[in-house]
C-alpha cells in the first residue's frame, strides 16, 4: 500500500508526487492553509485522495482552531470551506470530501455540542473517509477485474492508481485485482503530457508492484491498437455527469474514440463519489485551466519560442456514448447510463 497522505499528531502529511518517481519525500501541512497549497500545487493529485485531502483540511482546520464559542466557529469553518474549495474546480470529489465533513460539523454545531467534541468527530470522520476510499476502490476492483481479459494489454491515461487515492486506487485498482485474480495484464501508460502522471506515478507505482508496464507516447496508442497491441481501455474519472458524460485527464477523450474506432473495450473506474447527478451532461462540468508554464517548460528547459500562444485545459470530457461501462463499488454501470444511473442511486 502507498501511504499517499497520513493523519499525524503534528500535521498532515503528503506524499509530494511533483518529486516522483526520483524522490519519495513527504510535505507535512499543519493547517488548512497549507492544505489548500498542497492541492493547488499538486502535491497531491488525484480525484479521490482530493476528496480525502478536502475532508481532512476541513477536520484541521476546525481542530487547529482557537475559538471558544459556536459562532466564531461557524464563520471560521465557512471560511476553511471556501479557501479550499477554491483549490481545483474539476473533480467533484474536492467538494464531496469537504462537504461530508461540514455537514457533521453543522449538525453537531446545531446542536450545541461541545467545541472538544465537535473537533474529535470530524477529525474522526476525515479518517473514516481515508478507510472507506481503500474499501470501495477494493469492491469496485473485484468488479472490474471480470470485465478484463484473463491475458493481454490495457492501457491507461493518467494516473488513476494507488497515488490518485488513499493506497489501491480506481483504474489501477482495477488492473491491481485482476493481477490479484490470476489474470496475465501488462499496462501501457499513456506518459499523459504536460504534467507526465503516466510516466511518472503511474509506471512507478505499478513497477513497485510488478506489474509489466511500458510508457508510451500520448500520440502512440492509434497505432498500436491498430496492430492489436491493446485489449483494454481503463481510465479513471474526476467527475461524471448524470448521463455518464466523463471528465478525466486531457486526452482521455481521444483514447475512447480511438478505442470506439477499433472496437476495443473503454472503461472508466470510480468511486460513487464522483458522480455527479446535479450536473446533467458532461458540457456543464467545469474544466481546470493550468498554467502555461507546465506545456511551454520541461524539467524546468523552454520548449516553445517566447510569447506563443499557449492552451492548458487540464481535463476533457468523454461523451458516454464511447464509454462500454463505469465501474463503481456499487457495480457496473452500462448504456443507457442515465437510466441506470438513476436507478443505481435510488438503490
Ligand atoms: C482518481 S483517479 C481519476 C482522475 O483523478 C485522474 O485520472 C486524473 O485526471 C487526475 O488529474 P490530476 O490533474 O493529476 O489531479
Amino acid at each position: 500500500m502507498i501511504p499517499t497522505l497520513e493523519w499525524l499528531p503534528e500535521g498532515i502529511n503528503f506524499l509530494d508526487q511533483t518529486k516522483l518517481p526520483l524522490e519519495e519525500t513527504y510535505v507535512l501541512a499543519t493547517d488548512y492553509k497549507q492544505v489548500a497549497t498542497v492541492i493547488r500545487d499538486m502535491i497531491t493529485r488525484g480525484a479521490m485522495v482530493i476528496g480525502v485531502s478536502g475532508a481532512m483540511g476541513v477536520a484541521i482546520g476546525i481542530d487547529r482552531s482557537t475559538a471558544t464559542d459556536i459562532p466564531t466557529l461557524n464563520a471560521e469553518v465557512a471560511e476553511i470551506c471556501d479557501h479550499l474549495a477554491a483549490t481545483r474546480p474539476t473533480a467533484v470529489n474536492l467538494f464531496w470530501g469537504i462537504g461530508r465533513v461540514r455537514d457533521l460539523y453543522n449538525t453537531l454545531a446545531a446542536a450545541n455540542t461541545p467545541i472538544p467534541e465537535i473537533k474529535k468527530a470530524v477529525v474522526a470522520l476525515s479518517l473514516e473517509m481515508y478507510d472507506e476510499d481503500i474499501a470501495n476502490c477494493r469492491t469496485l476492483g473485484a468488479f472490474g477485474a471480470d470485465l478484463l481479459p484473463q491475458e493481454g494489454t490495457i492501457l491507461t491515461h493518467c494516473n488513476a492508481g494507488a497515488l490518485a487515492a488513499c493506497g489501491y486506487g480506481s483504474a489501477l485498482g482495477v488492473i491491481r485485482a485482476a493481477v490479484e485474480k490470476g489474470h496475465k495484464i501488462s499496462v501501457l501508460a499513456d506518459e499523459t503530457r504536460p504534467y507526465l502522471q503516466g510516466a511518472r506515478l503511474t509506471a512507478w507505482e505499478l513497477m513497485k508492484d510488478n506489474i509489466p508496464t511500458t510508457v508510451l507516447c500520448d500520440n502512440m496508442a492509434a497505432s498500436l491498437m491498430s496492430k492489436g497491441r491493446i485489449q483494454a481501455c481503463i481510465v479513471g474519472a474526476d467527475r461524471i455527469a448524470a448521463n455518464g458524460d466523463t471528465a478525466n485527464k486531457i486526452g482521455t477523450y481521444g483514447v475512447a474514440i480511438l478505442a470506439k474506432e477499433f472496437g476495443i473495450p473503454f472503461y472508466v473506474a470510480a468511486p460513487w463519489a464522483t458522480l455527479d447527478l446535479a450536473t446533467a451532461t458532461g458540457d456543464l462540468i467545469p474544466i481546470e485551466q493550468r498554467d502555461a508554464r507546465e506545456v511551454t517548460h520541461s524539467n524546468g528547459r523552454q520548449m516553445t519560442p517566447t510569447g506563443v500562444g499557449i492552451e492548458n485545459p487540464a481535463f476533457d470530457v468523454t461523451p458516454f456514448k464511447y464509454i462500454t461501462a463505469i465501474i463503481t463499488e456499487r457495480g457496473v454501470l452500462k448504456a443507457p447510463f442515465e437510466e441506470s444511473i438513476r436507478a443505481m442511486a435510488a438503490q
